[in-house]
């Protein structure tokens, strides 16, 4: 929900205009619960969720409204319900501030409004909204809850202590998890969040990176591009670029013949020779056992499509039962094998169609098409274009950061390996997703210094800038 909120207000819809929204939902349903002229009690917390309810008051000019604030107008926590609190002038409502617990007094209203807390809590219910739960569930009047009965989480349903025993909740712009197996009615209400937030990538997709990436307790991904041959400079790009996004390590697997210039594009670069000067089967059974104590591989760039170095690549698939990009001349032979590893596979068109998939000048329909195109093969599918598509089969992800000069050899082994390193901390999904807007991101970055002329080297130093949300 905050992803998306982050990408409505970069679309042009701020927080403050959904809260507007919210709070007039909760209107319509204390009007729905409650004739004109009767007593309405609102009890808001200090968040967001009471700055909804504060919103509410504003529309209810047809009843008796007490609005009850649990704390001192300076503590309320955000900008936008402080203005809300400060919007409702004398006589539009009895407002009140509960700054002692043994001081709350609801009354007997014909409708309690529970705006205390909504996605915001955090164990169980402190002073004093403790106080007010009791008083709420003591109370025989009607009980609306905004978002989400407060003290319950509204992910599981659980409730750490006590929480309000609401009739009616009703919750916005998409149903939540925990609240399916409470026992009373649930009205979704639409706030106008545009379909593009949740469609578009945007800056809110960044925030999976601070919350899945913690997670991973400090281990930012050890990495590993095999590659090579040739081709040189395409596995120093991706590993480059795994590092630049992130990762802890990012080591090369590459023929020997030209692992001396690999390393000496780098000294960031961990390099390992096998025999030869292309990929071939013989050199399997190391890659994988090798593979085995990365977090990531990426495969493919750089690599070539002798047969031979394909047939690798089928035996490797084939073994590997870890996650992997697959990226260049390595894509064309996923359709044809059956494999345990998580694939995010990262063809443009040309690719796409050499792996079977169909695609579409329209990008809607192209977006089908790369949905069931993940579908059939299983795997997660980012088929770059002016809008990037992203799929696991299911859930679909458009991108649309990027320019035209990003047309430039490079930029491709710069999306696989950021995809690579940020495979490592994130579902495949989320990865490809993220790393397609931080690649465009970087690459506008990099267009605003160079214009027509950046080059994929411009994008490796821009990509951190880009991960963080800079100038967003
Ligand atoms: N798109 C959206 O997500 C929108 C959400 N809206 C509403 O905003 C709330 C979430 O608001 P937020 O400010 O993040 O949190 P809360 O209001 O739920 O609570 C924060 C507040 O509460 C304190 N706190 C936390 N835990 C406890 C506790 N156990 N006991 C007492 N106090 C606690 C904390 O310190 C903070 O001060 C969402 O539910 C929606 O109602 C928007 O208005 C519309 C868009
Ligand atoms: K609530």
């Amino acid at each position: 929900m905050a992803a998306v909120d982050l990408n409505a207000e970069a679309l042009g819809v701020p927080r403050k205009q959904l809260m507007e929204s919210s709070g007039n939902a909760v209107a319509r349903a204390c009007r729905d619960l409650a004739e004109p002229g009767a007593s309405v009690a609102i009890v808001a917390g200090r968040g967001n969720n009471g700055g909804d309810a504060l919103v509410a008051a504003r529309f209810l000019k047809a009843y008796d409204v007490t609005v009850h604030l649990l704390g001192r107008p300076e503590t309320i926590s955000t900008d936008i319900a402080r203005e809300n609190w400060d919007a409702l002038v004398a006589g539009e409502a009895d407002r009140r501030t509960v700054t002692d617990s043994a001081a709350f007094d609801l009354g007997d209203p014909d409708l309690v409004v529970d705006a205390m807390l909504g996605t915001g809590v955090t164990g169980a219910l402190r002073e004093p909204e403790a106080t007010a739960a009791s008083a709420i569930n003591e109370s025989s009047a009607a009980v609306l809850a905004v978002d989400v009965p407060s003290g319950v989480d509204a992910d599981t349903g659980d409730a750490a202590g006590l929480a309000v025993d609401a009739d009616r909740v009703v919750t916005f712009h998409d149903d939540k998890p925990g609240l399916g197996d409470l026992d009373c009615e649930v009205v979704v209400a639409d706030i106008g969040i545009p379909e593009a937030a949740e469609l578009f990538t945007g800056p809110g997709d960044l925030l999976a990176l601070d919350r899945d990436a913690q997670s991973h307790k400090g281990d930012h991904g050890d990495v590993l591009v095999v590659g090579g041959g040739p081709y040189t400079g395409a596995p120093a790009l991706a590993a480059q670029s795994a590092l630049r996004a992130g990762a802890d390590l990012a080591r090369i697997a590459c023929p020997e013949a030209v692992s001396r210039e690999v390393q000496g594009y780098s000294e960031n670069l961990i390099v390992r020779g096998f025999s030869g000067d292309r990929l071939t089967p013989e050199h399997v059974p190391s890659l994988l056992d090798f593979a085995d104590d990365r977090d990531a591989v990426v495969f493919g760039p750089g690599l070539g499509d002798a047969d031979e170095s394909l047939d690798a690549v089928r035996e490797f698939l084939a073994a590997y039962d870890g996650t992997a990009v697959v990226d260049a001349d390595a894509l064309q032979v996923v359709p044809e094998v059956d494999t345990e590893a998580t694939l995010i596979c990262t063809p443009h068109q040309g690719e796409l169609a050499k792996m079977g998939g169909e695609t579409d000048a329209d990008w809607e329909t192209r977006s089908d098409l790369v949905r069931e195109f993940a579908a059939d093969l299983g795997h997660t599918l980012l088929v770059k274009g002016a809008y990037d598509v992203v799929s696991d089969g299911d859930a679909v992800r458009v991108n649309r950061t990027g320019n035209p000069g990003m047309t430039v050899g490079g930029t491709g082994d710069v999306l696989a390996g950021a995809t690579g390193a940020l495979a490592a901390v994130l579902p495949p999904l989320d990865a490809a997703a993220v790393a397609a807007y931080a690649n465009g991101r970087a690459g506008d970055l990099a267009a605003e210094a160079f214009g027509g002329g950046l080059v994929a080297t411009d994008l490796l130093e821009r990509l951190p800038a880009a991960l963080r949300g800079d100038d967003e």
